[in-house]
């Protein structure tokens, strides 16, 4: 596989600075025999506790969201260049419950990927139908268009710049994990449509990632699609020896 896997921990609103270190600490003591990339999506109150922490270990940070704009009277946003200050290696952009209960928009989602890539974050894309959209048939015309509009008018250098995770609405938070074959039937048309848009070089160069209800359990089977890259993991994440056991699922 031309990628390297990675599994990605959202925290969402979880975890202040102390829980957060006690985490890394637990976890740091195990990761040695992780092959892929691990990052970990802090609050924005932690983020800068865990990336010194992280320092020199190779794990990565990401934000969980960010405005578009450097700065600004936008009272109690963060912008992109405070998340490089962290520094952030990555932000989660148009998770869907940003979507569902913020506001979140393809257009303010393609604004923000515009703006990480103009400071070299690599934005983590989310995507995914909701459960009526999959029950009336129109799963992949839903998230084609929002991985179409999330890069229009986008300029991908290579596609290792940046991430696609796919997350089904139904599947997040609600211990119902999509079947490997759909999440991968579904993962194949975005790598597709993304060869469309961009060439077969850039396509094969991006990593896109299955979420929703990611378990020790049933890590394995995901992983052995063919275009699943990885993981954008929830609940279990907040655990450090699960979350190890998620991205050392292939050390037996
Ligand atoms: O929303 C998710 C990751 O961004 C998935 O959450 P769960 O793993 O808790 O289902």
């Amino acid at each position: 596989m031309p990628r390297t896997p990675l599994f990605a921990g959202n925290w969402k609103m979880h975890k202040n600075v102390v829980e957060t270190l006690e985490f890394l600490e637990a976890f740091l003591r195990k990761a040695k025999d992780v092959h892929g990339e691990i990052a970990f999506c802090p609050p924005f109150t932690s983020l800068w506790a865990a990336a010194e922490r992280l320092k020199g270990s190779g794990v990565k940070i990401g934000a969980q969201n960010m405005h578009w704009e450097d700065k600004g009277a936008f009272t109690g946003e963060i912008s992109p260049a405070m998340l490089k200050e962290i520094p952030c290696d990555y932000v989660i952009i148009g998770h869907s419950e940003r979507r569902q209960y913020f506001n979140e928009t393809d257009e303010t989602v393609n604004r923000k990927v515009k703006a990480a890539l103009k400071y070299a974050i690599k934005p983590i894309i989310c995507v995914g139908e909701s459960l009526e959209q999959r029950e009336k048939g129109k799963t992949l015309s839903v998230v084609l268009s929002q991985v179409e509009r999330a890069l229009e008018g986008v300029d991908i250098r290579d596609g290792k710049e940046l991430v696609f995770a796919y997350e089904p609405v139904w599947a997040i938070g609600t211990g119902k994990v999509a079947l490997p074959s759909d999440a991968q039937e579904v993962i194949g048309a975005i790598r597709n449509k993304l060869s469309e848009l961009y060439g077969a070089r850039v396509s094969q160069n991006i990593r896109i990632l299955y979420g929703g209800s990611v378990k020790p359990e049933n890590v394995r089977d995901l992983m052995a699609e063919p275009d699943i890259d990885g993981a954008l993991v929830g609940g279990a994440s907040l655990d450090a020896d699960t979350f190890y056991r998620i991205a050392a699922y292939d050390q037996g």
